[in-house]
């Protein structure tokens, strides 16, 4: 059994971000990406910082860890990272879960498929738009997508965080793609140095806003959401949260 590399296992907390949020969940974080995006929030599960920290656990392992902490108060968790999209060994974790009478959620950026993410209850799947400074590889993307739509057993959807005018545009060309797909626009948080919530709250608001305004007023834009990160509101950027 191929283990599973592990920087965080936290909660329950409520999903922040995306199609289920205000969802009570666990997440359970992975460790490695291929995308090294500008503004990642998370750039501790690739830079190396951390690479001490990472845990290599069997997928039943996790659940144990899981249990213990969440100790009766969840029937969700969330897998996010990094990508956890690199790892084909997350399918024993999936299926685990579900014996376990518990729903999966998955946060990856659509750069690599795997055959697990047809399992998976809520599925986000998140491009990333030029203020990121990666590439989209839309053969992969188109690929992931039509996959989804023949196969997929629970939701998904597509979900893009916005920092600048190109990265609507950005969100244009996805919507105008996949139209059939829903799809969450999300706030970039360029501020991921500010800690305590109170200081961090009124700047993410006023960007929130201003997001809000942009699509309101965009013609290309009007069948999607707009969101914060929810968690961010109560928490700033702490981490485990
Ligand atoms: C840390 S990523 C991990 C999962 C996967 N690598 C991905 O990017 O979808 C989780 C989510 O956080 C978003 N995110 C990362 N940094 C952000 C930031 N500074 N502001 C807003 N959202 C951010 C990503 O776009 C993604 O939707
Ligand atoms: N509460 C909470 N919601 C989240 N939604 C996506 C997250 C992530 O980092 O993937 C995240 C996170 O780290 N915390
Ligand atoms: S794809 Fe996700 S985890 Fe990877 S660098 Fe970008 S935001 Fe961070
Ligand atoms: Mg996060």
């Amino acid at each position: 059994m191929r283990k599973i590399p592990v920087l965080e296992i936290f909660g329950p907390t409520i999903q922040g971000e995306g199609m289920v949020i205000g969802q009570k969940t666990m997440f359970v974080r992975t460790a490695g990406c291929d995308y090294s995006c500008s503004w990642c929030d998370s750039k501790f599960t690739w830079d190396g910082s951390e690479k001490e920290s990472i845990q290599m656990m069997e997928p039943q392992k996790i659940v144990d860890a899981l249990f213990e902490k969440g100790d009766g108060r969840f029937q969700h968790v969330t897998i996010s990272g990094g990508n956890p999209g690199l790892l084909a060994q997350l399918n024993t974790l999936v299926d685990l879960l579900h014996e376990n009478k518990v729903k999966v959620a998955l946060e990856t950026q659509g750069s690599r498929w795997q055959k697990w993410f047809t399992k998976i209850d809520d599925l986000t799947i998140s491009p990333k738009p030029p203020s990121s400074g990666m590439t989209t590889n839309f053969e992969t993307l188109d690929f992931i997508i039509r996959s989804l739509e023949e196969k997929q057993q629970g939701n998904f959807s597509l979900k893009v965080v916005i920092f600048e005018k190109g990265d609507l545009q950005y969100a244009i060309n996805i919507h105008k793609r996949y139209p059939d797909v829903e799809l969450f626009l999300q706030v970039g948080n360029d501020d991921l140095e500010t800690v305590e919530q109170d200081k961090l709250l009124p700047y993410l608001l006023e960007k929130y806003e201003r997001l809000v305004d942009l699509v309101m007023n965009n013609s290309e834009l009007n069948d999607v959401r707009v969101l914060p990160q929810l968690h961010t509101y109560l928490w700033g950027n702490k981490r485990g949260v």
